[in-house]
């Protein structure tokens, strides 16, 4: 089981991780891309990641512009899992924009 970061934890973490923000609660990003289809092709890969590691993001779609919010809802609060998945989020991003 994954424990709850340390605030400094999850401060150094988010310095590996350009664009996300957050606090104890949970860590988000949000991300505009070329257009609608290109944001729903990010959602199905990440919805895919989700399910391989058991772990799932919120995910807020308006248009081209998705905002992920991580946590662990289990813990109550933001743990090694969600560093983990914001990563993979990160690489999916990378590939499309
Ligand atoms: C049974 C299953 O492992 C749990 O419900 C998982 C599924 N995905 C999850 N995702 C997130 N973000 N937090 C959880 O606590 C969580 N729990």
């Amino acid at each position: 089981m994954s424990g709850i970061l340390a605030p400094e934890e999850l401060t150094e973490a988010l310095k590996r991780l350009p664009g996300w923000s957050g606090d104890g609660e949970g860590i988000e990003r949000t991300a505009e891309l070329p257009g609608f289809a290109t944001a729903i092709a990010v959602v199905d890969r990440v919805a895919a990641i989700a399910e391989q590691l058991d772990h799932h993001p919120d995910i807020d779609i308006r248009w081209r512009t998705l905002t992920f919010r991580c946590s662990t809802h289990s813990a109550g609060g933001v743990t090694a899992r969600d560093l983990d998945l914001a990563a993979r989020i990160e690489e999916v991003l990378a590939g499309v924009s």
